[in-house]
C-alpha cells in the first residue's frame, strides 16, 4: 500500500477511506476539465470473442487476423502483437492445446480473463514478467468482491466457472474457492474496454482504476486508448476532491439507476442526483426520462398516474390518458420490436429498418420527445442509416438525437462529444455526396 500511495503522490493522487464506500481516490493537487487524471494499462484483458467476431489478442483489432496455429483459439493481427503478448500466451496455448474441441467452446472470455490472471500472478512472482507498485497481484487482492451478497445461483456458476479455469490450468494446489472469488472480483471491479466510438471491444481489469468509485453525476469519465485505461476530469477538481466515474448509462431515471447498480455493485447509491429520489424534480425528470406524453400532440406534457389509478394524468393541460389506450399502443411497440429482431437476424437491413420507423412513429405516440427509449431507436435507425450509406437520412435522425444528450449527459461528456462529432461527420458526407452528384452530371 505504502508503494502505491508513493506512486500515486507522484501523480496529485492519494487512496482513502470512507466507510460507507470504502477505500477510493481523492485528488492531492487540482485537476482541469480534460486532464488525464490517471491512466493505466490493463493487469489482464481479452476481447470479446464471439462465434462470429474475432479480435487481434494484442491491439483489439479485427480484420485481417491469423490464429495461433498451436491453440487455434487466439487471434493476431501480426507478429509484433504476438510478440507481445508470447510471454503468458505461451503457458496459455499449451494449457488451451490440450482441450478437447468442444471444451475448448466453452472458453469464454470470462474464463480466459480468470485464466491470463492466473498466468500472470504465476509470471510476475517468477519475475519472468517484472511488478511495479500499480502492476501487482496484491492490488487484484485487495478489490472488492462481494461474496457475502451473491446469491446461491450465481455462486454454483462460479464454481462451475472456477472448475473449468482449474481444467484448464491443471496445477495440483489451485484454490478453486479463490478463483470462484476473483470471478465475483471481475463482475464488479472490470472494464468493458471500448473503441474511440465507444464501441466495446473487450474486458480488462485494471486494479488501480478500480479504486474509483461511482457518482451518477461524476466529476470524471473513463475512456480507453487502445487497451490504456485513461480517467479524464469532467470539470474543475480541487485538491481533496473525490475522483468518481459512472458505473452505469447516466441517462436513466434514478429508479433505474439505483436498480441496476444494487445488482451489479451491491450499493445504494447517495450521490447528488440520487439522493433527490422522490422529490418533486426528480419526480419530472424520471417520467420525461421513462413515461408517456400528453395525448394532445400540441401539449409536450409529461404525465404521472391519477389518483385513482385509472390512467395518466397530464401535468400541463390536465387530460387524462387511460391505461387501456397506453397499454395497447406499448403492445404493438412490442410487436413490431419482435419482428424487426427477426429481420436483423435475417439480414434483412432494410425491412428492418422499415420497422424501426414504425416502431419511432408508435414510440412518438407514446413517449416524451425526451424519452430514452425513442432516442435509443433513433439511434438504431442512425446506426443502420450509415451502414447504407445513406448519410442524409442518418443525419436527420442523428440531429433528433442531440437535445436529448444534452440533457442527459454533462457538457464535457465523451457521449455528447461523439454525437456532435457523428453529426459533423454525416453533414460532410451527406454535401460529398451532392458534389459528387453534381460534378456527374
Ligand atoms: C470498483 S469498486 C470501487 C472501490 C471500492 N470502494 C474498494 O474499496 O475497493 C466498486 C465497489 O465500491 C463500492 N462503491 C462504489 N461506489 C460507491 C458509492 N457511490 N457508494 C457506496 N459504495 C460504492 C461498492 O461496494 C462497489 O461494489
Amino acid at each position: 500500500m505504502e508503494e502505491l500511495q508513493s506512486a500515486l503522490r507522484d501523480r496529485g493522487l492519494a487512496v482513502s477511506y470512507v466507510p460507507e464506500k470504502g477505500r477510493c481516490l481523492v485528488t492531492t493537487n487540482d485537476f482541469y476539465p480534460g486532464e488525464v487524471i490517471i491512466s493505466q494499462e490493463p493487469y489482464v484483458c481479452v476481447p470479446n470473442n464471439s462465434a462470429t467476431e474475432s479480435r487481434c489478442d494484442g491491439c483489439f483489432a479485427s480484420g485481417n487476423l491469423k490464429k495461433c496455429s498451436a491453440c487455434q483459439v487466439v487471434w493476431y493481427c501480426g507478429s509484433t502483437c504476438q510478440k507481445s503478448e508470447w510471454k503468458l500466451h505461451r503457458l496459455e496455448c499449451d494449457a488451451l492445446s490440450k482441450l478437447d474441441k468442444d471444451r475448448q467452446k466453452s472458453v469464454t472470455p470470462s474464463i480466459r480473463l480468470m485464466v491470463k490472471l492466473y498466468l500472470r500472478r504465476k509470471l510476475q512472482s517468477e519475475k519472468t514478467i517484472s511488478a511495479t507498485a500499480t502492476d501487482n497481484y496484491n492490488l487484484v487482492e485487495e478489490l472488492v468482491s462481494h461474496m457475502k451478497d451473491i446469491d446461491e445461483k450465481q455462486l454454483v456458476l462460479y464454481a462451475q466457472m472456477a472448475n473449468l479455469v482449474s481444467l484448464i490450468l491443471q496445477w495440483p494446489d489451485i484454490n478453486i474457492k479463490e478463483i470462484a472469488e476473483n470471478f465475483s472480483k471481475l463482475a464488479c471491479n472490470a472494464h468493458t474496454i471500448c473503441d474511440s466510438e465507444l464501441r466495446p471491444l473487450g474486458t480488462g481489469l485494471y486494479p488501480v482504476v478500480s479504486i474509483i468509485n461511482h457518482s451518477c453525476l461524476p466529476n470524471a469519465v473513463l475512456v480507453f486508448e487502445g487497451r490504456l485505461a485513461v480517467v479524464r476530469a469532467l470539470q474543475h477538481m480541487p485538491k481533496g476532491a473525490e475522483v468518481l466515474i459512472s458505473y452505469i448509462e447516466t441517462a436513466g431515471s434514478t429508479m433505474t439507476r439505483q436498480k441496476s447498480l444494487r445488482q451489479q455493485y451491491f450499493f445504494t447509491c447517495a450521490c447528488p442526483r440520487c439522493i433527490k429520489m422522490g422529490q418533486q424534480d426528480d419526480i419530472r425528470e424520471s417520467a420525461i426520462l421513462e413515461g408517456y406524453r400528453c395525448k394532445d400532440n400540441i401539449c409536450n406534457g409529461f404525465l404521472l398516474r391519477d389518483s385513482n389509478d385509472k390512467g395518466f394524468v397530464c401535468q400541463e393541460c390536465g387530460l387524462i390518458r387511460s391505461k387501456e389506450e397506453v397499454k395497447k399502443i406499448a403492445a404493438e411497440i412490442r410487436e413490431t420490436s419482435d419482428k424487426a429482431s427477426k429481420s436483423l437476424s435475417s439480414g434483412n437491413l432494410k425491412e428492418c429498418i422499415s420497422m424501426h420507423k414504425m416502431i419511432e412513429k408508435l414510440q412518438q405516440k407514446l413517449f416524451h420527445p425526451f424519452s430514452i427509449s425513442l432516442m435509443q431507436t433513433r439511434e438504431k435507425l442512425l446506426k443502420m442509416l450509415m451502414e447504407l450509406n445513406d448519410w442524409r437520412a442518418a443525419l436527420s435522425y442523428c440531429k433528433l438525437t442531440i437535445p436529448v444528450y444534452q440533457r442527459v449527459y454533462q457538457e464535457f461528456h465523451p457521449l455528447l462529444g461523439l454525437q456532435y462529432y457523428t453529426s459533423g461527420k454525416l453533414e460532410w458526407l451527406g454535401c460529398l455526396g451532392t458534389r459528387r452528384m453534381l460534378s456527374n452530371h
